[in-house]
């Protein structure tokens, strides 16, 4: 059975941030990820995830100003010293809360010199945090239009040119559908990268069932591949959050009150 982590940025929003931790154990995840936890002191954070039991899996670094359009730094010309303040912020955060892997957002940029820009910039990054592991993940462009990293053989590119042994992939499924129409046949191809997975139903970025993607199957064939790392639920839940949850009982029951 795969490792279920919750993403506490798009579930449990009818909780305060710090009460969505034991929300998640409540129901049954055994991790969380954040992607952007830097409006709350890291102190903070890490109270609310030591007294839920949980395990961090993910943060993002900083996109500084999300509501004027920020989608991270990495790629972005000209602001290699804010690329690398927000990773120290983002290692900073990771000092309290000892996140599995950090997600290095790209942001929204095009063409060659934002290319040569990422490269750079993920090469201090991997050299930066030896120990830290780092993904970088492909997002579709119709709900993230412009963003710099948008589709799968562009990271695979990437990462088969670095070799770094902190960097890999972050594989969303819901991405991965919405970028090649065939979730499966993207895993099999990026398989070997991928070190987190991310999910969502394909209707409305919804709970986990229905839709174009079988996702009990995926989960069968991530057992039977051997697959040791996190899923994350990373979705737009379609009503109050615990009322969306039977997709994961059969893999993990809520806790006893
Ligand atoms: O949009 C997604 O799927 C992500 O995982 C990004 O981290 C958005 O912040
Ligand atoms: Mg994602």
């Amino acid at each position: 059975m795969p490792k279920f982590a919750a993403n506490l940025t798009l579930l449990f929003t009818e909780y305060p941030l710090t009460d969505r931790f034991d929300a998640a154990r409540r129901a049954g995840f055994g991790g969380v990820e954040l992607l952007i936890p830097y409006d709350t002191p890291a102190p903070e954070l890490a109270r609310a995830l030591r007294d839920s039991g949980l395990s961090m899996v993910l943060i993002n670094t900083p996109a500084p100003d999300w509501a004027a359009g920020d989608r991270g730094l990495a790629a972005l010309p000209g602001r290699e010293a804010a690329f690398r303040d927000s990773f120290e912020l983002s290692l900073d955060y990771a000092a309290h809360l000892s996140p599995d892997h950090i997600h290095i957002m790209a942001g929204l940029a095009s063409g060659a010199e934002a290319h040569a820009t990422y490269l750079r910039n993920l090469s201090w990054a991997t050299t930066r945090a030896p120990q830290q592991s780092l993904t970088i993940e492909p997002i579709n462009s119709i709900d993230m239009p412009g963003f710099f990293l948008n589709d799968f053989d562009q990271a695979a590119d990437i990462l088969d040119q670095f070799k770094a042994p902190n960097l890999s992939l972050q594989f969303d499924a819901y991405h991965a559908h919405r970028i090649t129409g065939d979730m499966p046949a993207t895993w099999a191809r990026h398989r070997h990268r991928t070190r987190h997975i991310q999910i969502a139903g394909t209707e409305g970025r919804h709970e986990p069932t229905g839709g174009a993607i079988d996702y009990p199957t995926f989960f069968a064939l991530l057992d039977a591949q051997g697959y040791t790392g996190h899923v994350s639920a990373e979705y737009l839940p379609a009503a109050k959050t615990e009322d969306g949850l039977g997709w994961l009982w059969p893999y993990s029951a809520p806790a006893m009150p």
